[in-house]
């Protein structure tokens, strides 16, 4: 029985109420053609629809052209001097300082609006993972923002997506789209992100999606790990955000330590995949070799999808390597169509989780992208896409990122069935991951993200 899908976004009124300068820009006519980013103290409005990444380049100094990049990295390597020796020796910051607002301008912006339109007139979800990535590592920059320096000498990454909840809500391209962000919970060089992002209906921003993000700060060269900010909760409800981050840290470790590589099935578990297998020897033979699909049934190997991306320095980040939101789209894209195909008609995403930064990509890679079915329930379909990089010199291939995204489909979808002992246990991690989320969804016509 499924225990959980999707979570409510709830509102964590009064806590971090915003300060004094900051506006909603769309309720203000006049700034409805600029995208805002609203820092909790300083506003800033640019004019273009990418000023999140602007900002992010004037933090770190990164080079507008692909021949500066050598040039850029060179300077950074200056900046080394400001790392702090001890998490100690730097100040402590309240999560109102991290808090931002971003707005994009959706219902104002026609051209921008092409950018994130289905063919479904929805919006596309992998232009929002995107812009989620850009968002957090900006979040991050404020939480260590040194308010002598112009640019930071941190090189701060993704490293994992722990969650993405969303609500039942449309997403219209029709309509502005607000993002707020704030750091809640740090360790010595990881910082825990939450993210919000709303959607303008009336008057009023309405929650259409929670997210979870750890970020890792990383020296000046992206080579070794730096210290950050402490975070002093203020309130009641930011002990209990900074609590909460303590225990996601621990559910982390405890999820790693189970994991399907290092140990064996529960009972439970072992029960499902016999049972499964039983189901799949033909009763007419008598023996273990002759397998057969059950009705409604599809083979796990058949439901893959494969892609090929060339890594080219338009997609890098900041740090020269290939932006995470990037990897994430791709891969998102990957798995909605591969949802899409089994399922036989234009699923929806309910929730990603555990999108796990293993490596960089660098620019010029190849970059895998493998996608298959591993769990299935009712009208719910788990894709797992695994990406890698090859190594052109050996050949080698090595894992950057796995993802998991959760899709419901309008209609029942076939149960997928795994052939090797491989497959069964890529079944029972696309079941843990179903399970881990929180709240049955009832399927909803008004419930509509697709790629
Ligand atoms: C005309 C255009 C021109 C444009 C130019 C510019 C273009 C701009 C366009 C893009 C703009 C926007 C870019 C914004 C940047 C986006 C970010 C990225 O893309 S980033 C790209 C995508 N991301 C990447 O590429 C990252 C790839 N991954 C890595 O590099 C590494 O795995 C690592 C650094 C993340 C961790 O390395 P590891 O050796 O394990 O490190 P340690 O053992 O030292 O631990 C350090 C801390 O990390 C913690 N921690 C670790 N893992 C996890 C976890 N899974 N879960 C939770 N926590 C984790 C660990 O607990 C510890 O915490 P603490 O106790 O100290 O507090």
């Amino acid at each position: 029985m499924r225990r959980a899908a999707l979570r409510l976004c709830t509102l964590n009124k009064g806590l971090l109420t915003p300060a004094r300068g900051l506006t909603q820009g769309s309720q203000n006519p006049e700034k409805q053609n600029v995208f805002h980013i609203l820092e909790a103290c300083s506003p800033i409005h640019v004019n273009h629809g990418v000023c999140v990444r602007d900002k992010l380049r004037e933090i770190v100094g990164a080079s507008t052209n692909w021949r500066d990049h050598v040039k850029a990295m060179e300077e950074r390597k200056l900046l080394q001097s400001f790392l702090a020796k001890s998490q100690e020796g730097l100040p402590p910051r309240r999560m109102k300082d991290s808090y931002i607002e971003v707005l994009l301008p959706l219902g104002s912006q026609p051209e921008l609006r092409e950018k994130y339109l289905t063919v479904q007139n929805t919006v596309r979800f992998g232009r929002i993972l995107e812009d989620l990535d850009s968002l957090g590592v900006l979040v991050c920059y404020m939480h260590t923002r040194i308010h002598s320096a112009k640019m930071s000498p941190l090189s701060i990454v993704t490293a994992l997506v722990d969650k993405i909840d969303l609500c039942k809500k449309n997403l219209s391209p029709e309509q502005d789209i607000k993002f707020s962000g704030h750091v809640s919970w740090v360790g010595k060089t990881s910082m825990e992100v939450k993210m919000r992002m709303f959607q303008l209906h009336g008057n009023e921003f309405c929650p259409v999606l929670d997210a979870t993000f750890v970020m890792v700060a990383r020296d000046s060269e992206n080579k070794g790990p730096a210290f950050v900010n402490p975070l002093i909760p203020e309130s009641p409800e930011e002990e209990e955000l900074f609590r909460q981050g303590e225990l996601n840290k621990g559910r982390r470790v405890a999820f790693s330590s189970t994991s399907l590589l290092k140990m064996a099935p529960s009972a439970e578990e072992r029960t499902t995949i016999h049972e499964m297998f039983l189901s799949t020897l033909d009763p007419k033979t008598i023996s273990f070799r002759s397998r057969i699909l059950p009705p409604n049934a599809m083979w796990m190997e058949n439901s893959k999808l494969k892609s090929l991306e060339i890594c080219h320095p338009q997609e890098r980040n900041i740090f020269n390597r290939i932006f995470g939101g990037f990897l994430m789209r791709k891969a998102y894209e990957l798995g909605w169509a591969t949802a899409c195909n089994f399922g036989g008609s234009r699923p929806f995403v309910v929730a990603v989780d555990d999108i796990m930064f293993q490596k960089p990509v660098e620019v010029g890679s190849l970059l895998f992208l493998s996608s298959q079915v591993c769990f299935t329930q009712g009208n719910y379909i788990q894709v797992r896409v695994h990406s890698e990089v090859a190594s052109l010199q050996n050949k080698e291939h090595m894992t950057t990122n796995v993802f998991h995204f959760t899709f419901m489909s309008e209609k029942e979808v076939p149960l997928v069935c795994p052939r090797t002992y491989g497959e069964s246990m890529l079944y029972l991690d696309g079941q843990r991951h179903f399970n881990s989320m929180s709240l049955p969804v009832n399927l909803r016509k008004d419930f509509l993200v697709e790629p």
